[in-house]
């Protein structure tokens, strides 16, 4: 468990990975407002391990999830989030592993040096199915996510994963057996993202048939 503390809180002035913007416009003749974030779109990649028949996830500690789940508190004027009071399991989530577009390649190229990254496989381009793509937060971002199935082997494995560290990414690869995927996805205890949900649902109904008549 990742030990979290001097956890504070300020109003955001300036960011390299989101900027809030103000729009006004007018909807058949009426005036609005609308506030809105820029940031980055995105690739997922749902892993699939073939030589173990386990969908692959990441786990990692989320500072917005945990912000949501707290109880904040000030102290000397500064708002805080106490650690005693607030378990870092708290921010704790599961999900697919994922990574934003802040390069000028490809999105496989993108997708395909996140699977290396966080979760240690090495998955030829061609082994990268896309599955769809869509729209994340359409209340405050509209950011495009770019979905990807990889199905990868024990063979391809070549580190560990976990991030980059020099980025500070802290990061588990947790293998989840397909049998147990929709339960895990199902179940209200843990924190993840819609969008993992809806690649499981996939996964089922255009994988799982023919993974399982091989085994
Ligand atoms: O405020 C920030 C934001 C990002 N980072 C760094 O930037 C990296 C970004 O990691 P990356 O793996 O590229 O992106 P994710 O954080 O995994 O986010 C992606 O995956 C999420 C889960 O699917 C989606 O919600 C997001 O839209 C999508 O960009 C982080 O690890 C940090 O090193 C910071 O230091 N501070
Ligand atoms: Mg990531």
């Amino acid at each position: 468990m990742d030990k979290i503390s001097d956890v504070t809180i300020a109003d955001c002035e300036k960011s390299t990975y989101i900027k809030p913007l103000r729009l006004t416009y007018q909807q058949n003749g009426i005036k609005k407002i609308w506030d809105a974030m820029k940031v980055h779109d995105s690739v997922v990649i749902l892993i699939y391990n073939v030589t173990r028949h386990v969908l692959v996830f990441v786990k990692q500690f989320r500072p917005a999830v945990y912000l949501c789940s707290s109880k904040v508190s000030e102290v000397e004027g500064q708002r805080v989030i106490k650690h005693e009071e607030n378990p870092p399991n708290l921010g704790l989530t599961y999900e697919l592993c994922a990574g934003i577009v802040d390069k000028d390649t490809s999105l496989e190229q993108i997708a395909q040096g996140e699977v290396l990254e966080e979760c240690g496989y090495k998955v030829p381009l061609d082994k990268l199915e896309r599955m769809c793509s869509c729209r994340g937060g359409v209340g405050t971002s509209g950011a495009l996510q770019t979905m990807y199935f990889a199905e990868v082997t024990d063979a391809m494995r070549v580190s560990q994963g976990g991030g980059v560290k020099e980025e500070g990414e802290m990061i588990d690869v947790v293998d989840i057996p397909v049998s147990e995927a929709m339960d895990f996805v199902m179940d209200d205890n843990v924190n993840k993202p819609v969008g993992m949900m809806f690649a499981v649902l996939w996964f089922f109904q255009h994988k799982n048939k023919h993974y399982s008549s091989k085994i």
